[in-house]
């Protein structure tokens, strides 16, 4: 039951990245998120004035559809966006990996930023099911129901940048999507994230940094979201750069020429390229960085801009870890 699905990104700057997920035969666009744990889909039971524009996903249509009777849901994600709604079963097929009795969350509100990303139908969360939100009961992910019938008990992430398409494999770890070998590195289940602790980072050319940094692999989150030592450290390296508080971030001339960025898992230095953190157009002739402060989040946060420098094995077996790999 192992399976391949591919990961499109939504835009020209890969803010996020969409797969085709089958719910009993409806075919909808979700974001696949490692940073939560609810597979939630925008439905006909949401306000009109909501569903334009996006695929929804009807219950009455679907044979094999079991409401939860007094099941809801409610999230809110990082950014303060957020979404609730009423629970039900179905087969949910993602590529190959086919699973039935799926908890999926029907969508009866959504924030303004979900109604105006209209490509996105919504999440399928692939965090641990520990902080699924679903009340009286916590759910399973996709990820969990569908475990034991793969061959392995991992799923792999293989994002791209700008315009192409990459993959999220289910069951097994396709040796020619990388090169070099795996480095696995142990992750803390407790807050239900990827969590894991990076090693430490260098900026260009320079030094690497030996220094613990809390992380989370997120492929929900867009940029890369560090302690501020690592931020001024590679700023310092972008001549223009300045925090601009009325863009939210550290912005830098378009024409710049960005450092790589190298952060540590274990002995392992993955880079990511320079250009892959001059991000996208801000304003004027300014543009904004791929790497931000963590500051009052509480953790890193290793995102897309990260995560698609990288071939990565999210390892769900009885000790759950990372492995990561350049490609
Ligand atoms: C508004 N949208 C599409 C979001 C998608 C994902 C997230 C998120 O924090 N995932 N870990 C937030 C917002």
């Amino acid at each position: 039951n192992d399976g391949s699905v591919t990961a499109s990104p939504e835009d020209a700057y890969d803010s996020e990245y969409l797969c085709p997920v089958s719910i009993d035969g409806q075919t909808l666009a979700l974001d696949f998120d490692t940073g939560s744990a609810d597979l939630w889909v925008f439905s006909t039971s949401l306000p009109s004035s909501e569903q334009k524009g996006h695929t929804l996903f009807d219950p009455s249509k679907s044979t094999n559809w079991k409401a939860l009777s007094g099941y809801k849901w409610n999230i809110t994600y990082g950014d303060g966006s957020g979404a609730s709604g009423t629970v039900g079963t179905d087969v949910v097929t993602v590529g190959g990996t086919s699973v039935s009795g799926q908890a999926v969350e029907i969508a009866t509100k959504v924030s303004s930023a979900f109604v105006s990303d209209t490509a996105n139908d919504g999440l399928l969360g692939l965090a641990f099911s520990s902080i699924n939100t679903v009340t009286p009961k916590a759910q399973h992910t996709f990820f969990d129901t569908a475990k034991s019938s793969l061959s392995s008990p991992v799923f792999t992430a293989d994002l791209k940048h700008r315009q192409l398409p990459g993959t999220y494999d289910f069951g097994t770890i396709d040796s020619s999507k990388y090169t070099g070998t795996i480095t696995y590195i142990d992750v803390d289940t407790a807050n239900g994230f990827w969590e894991f602790t990076g090693s430490g980072y260098a900026v260009g050319s320079g030094s690497f940094v030996s220094s613990s940094i809390d992380a989370i692999a997120d492929t929900g989150t867009t940029l890369i979201y560090v302690p501020d030592a690592v931020v001024t450290a590679y700023y310092k390296q972008v001549s223009g750069a300045s925090y601009d508080s009325s863009q939210g971030g550290y912005t830098f001339p378009c024409s710049a020429t960005l450092p790589n960025l190298t952060l540590g898992i274990g002995s392992y230095h993955a880079v990511v390229p320079g250009q892959y953190i001059n991000y996208s157009p801000a304003s004027g002739s300014k543009c904004f960085g791929g790497v931000q402060s963590d500051s009052g989040i509480g953790f890193s946060i290793y995102g897309d801009v990260f995560l698609k420098s990288q071939f990565v094995i999210f390892d769900g077996s009885s000790t759950p870890r990372l492995g990561f790999a350049a490609k």
